[in-house]
């Protein structure tokens, strides 16, 4: 399968960098892995056939290196691989860059905390009571980080508002997403032996993984589902 790729180095969290591409992909291309460290989509058929493009975030002293590569299915990959060149870089590049200065245009962004809250390989999603457009929707627990304020502190904060409990923060997982307007939602793992109750909202449920797709997600968390699945199950 050939394959080209292309590196960038980005002022900005690998975590962010991931939801910057994440957003600048997902509005051509079909998500279908998301981590932190790597995100992979499907172009559609008309531009490269069964074109796989992913991108790799790795941490370093200098910033987050950035890989974007695009692999195709071809019948001649040598003659192929000759003539989509020009193109594909020009692709690579653009996604790069792309991702680059909204990567560091979100470093400074307003944060949403959510809490992934793991027990006997269930995961705690709540459903939202309001506001009238999202009502009935799920998401995890938590909100705003208010100035001054930590994102660990938030986590507490936030599941002693919502669920009356107790709760240790322990580390990020998944990259940012971007929401409308702009704010990253971040999810941190979290722990506690107490029992939730639905404070604010209309239910908690836990969650097993077979059971992930049974209620309707907020679209933000809809693209974390496989960052979910990956904790529950493990
Ligand atoms: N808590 C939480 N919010 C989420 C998730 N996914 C997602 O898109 N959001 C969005 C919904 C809201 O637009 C925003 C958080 O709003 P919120 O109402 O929970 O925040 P908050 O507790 O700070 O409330 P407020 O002071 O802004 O009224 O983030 C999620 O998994 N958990």
């Amino acid at each position: 399968m050939p394959a080209l790729r292309t590196t960038a180095l980005i002022e900005a969290p690998a975590r962010t960098v991931a939801g910057a591409w994440i957003e600048l992909v997902s509005k051509r291309a079909h998500l279908v892995s998301v981590s932190a460290g790597k995100i992979a989509a499907v172009l559609p058929g008309r531009t490269f056939r069964a074109a796989r493009l992913t991108g790799t975030c790795a941490s370093t002293a200098a910033g987050t290196l950035l890989t974007c590569e695009l692999s195709w299915l071809s019948p001649n990959a040598f003659v192929d691989g000759i003539a989509v060149r020009r193109p594909v870089l020009s692709l690579l590049g653009s996604v790069a860059e792309g991702t680059r200065a909204r990567a560091v245009e979100l470093a400074d962004a307003p944060v949403i905390v959510g809490t992934a809250i793991v027990r006997d390989g269930r995961i705690l999603a709540q459903q939202r009571a309001f506001p009238e457009e999202v009502a009935g929707m799920w998401e995890l627990p938590g909100g705003r980080v208010e100035p001054g304020e930590t994102d660990e502190e938030a986590v507490r904060r936030e599941c002693q508002e919502e669920l009356g409990i107790e709760v240790s923060p322990g580390a990020a997982i998944g990259p940012d997403v971007v929401l409308p307007g702009g704010k990253l939602l971040r999810i941190y793992q979290a722990s506690t032996d107490s029992d939730p109750v639905a404070v604010e909202h209309e239910a908690v449920r836990w969650l097993s993984c077979d059971e992930l797709d049974d209620v309707e997600w907020l679209p933000a968390d809809r693209i974390l589902l496989p960052v979910f699945r990956a904790l529950v199950d493990g």
